[in-house]
């Protein structure tokens, strides 16, 4: 069974008002991303990566097409799948009165889960909050939040992580906390699917790479093949090099 399979996936937005075009946020997307891979979904701003991610994550419905989470539908079966996935949000969204202790616990709550304590220590300290634990949420800095939003995400300890360029805009030590653990959480068998603008990270982390352009499905290989099939030194040019081809026809055939 697959982490994720999405058969046929398009979305479109349509505006209320006649005047505006609908947009074609994702055209006809197939990909299947197996147990225990760690992936990565490059595309440029608006290639339609976090509307794939929030189909996914059930914030939002597909237009047509079928997307199942470890074999269960997100519209059908929505209970199952949404429990089966920890999405961290490239917004900063929090309740500034709770503590960062209490946000997790509600959190937990939101699971059904009623004692998580232990869990929760460990992702405190996993991710370096334990020293901010009882301190509100409003009068943390911007890359202390971040650190609880990705903590909310993995206190039901899903067996699919996402993360929607958790790395925006933080300094080096919380990227190398981050990324220290949430290898440690891909080796104990959870699948990761990761969404960056930092392609370094990406050539890293990722063993499987697709990249999106204007909805559309262009590359989708192992990270090692497509640097040396797209060649350059690095993932970088390579993903340079697949973006500014435009003959997506010749790429899709070989996906
Ligand atoms: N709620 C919405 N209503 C209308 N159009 C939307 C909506 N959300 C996204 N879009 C449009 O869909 C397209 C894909 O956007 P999306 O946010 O999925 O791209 P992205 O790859 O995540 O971009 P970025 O890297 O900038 O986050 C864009 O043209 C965007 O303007």
């Amino acid at each position: 069974m697959f982490s994720i399979s999405i058969e046929q996936l398009c979305k479109t937005y349509t505006p209320k008002g006649k005047s505006n075009k609908s947009t074609k946020a994702l055209d006809n997307i197939n990909l299947q991303i197996r147990p225990g891979e760690f992936f990565g979904l490059l595309g440029q701003n608006g290639a339609g990566k976090t509307s794939l991610i929030s189909i996914l994550s059930g914030l939002s419905f597909p237009t047509s097409g079928n997307v199942k989470i470890y074999g269960h539908d997100v519209i059908r079966d929505y209970r199952k799948a949404r429990n089966l996935v920890g999405t961290v949000p490239q917004e900063l969204v929090y309740d500034p009165f709770f503590t960062v202790r209490e946000t997790l616990f509600i959190q937990s709550g939101y699971f059904g889960i009623k004692s998580n304590d232990l869990w929760i220590e460990e992702l405190l300290e996993n991710l370096s909050l334990s020293d901010k634990a009882d301190h509100d949420m409003r009068s943390l800095s911007g890359g202390m939040k971040r650190r609880v939003l990705i903590a909310q995400a993995l206190v039901h300890r899903p067996p699919l992580i996402i993360l929607d360029e958790p790395t925006a805009g933080v300094d080096i030590e919380l990227r190398h906390t981050l990324w220290k653990f949430i290898s440690r959480l891909n080796k104990e068998g959870h699948t990761i699917l990761l969404t960056t603008h930092y392609i370094e990270e990406a050539e890293d982390m990722c063993n499987r790479i697709a990249v999106l352009k204007s909805g559309n499905l262009i590359a989708l290989d192992e990270t090692k093949n497509i640097m040396s099939r797209f060649g350059g030194k690095d993932l970088e040019e390579a993903f340079v090099k697949i973006i500014a081809c435009n003959e997506l026809s010749s790429f899709n055939k070989e996906i």
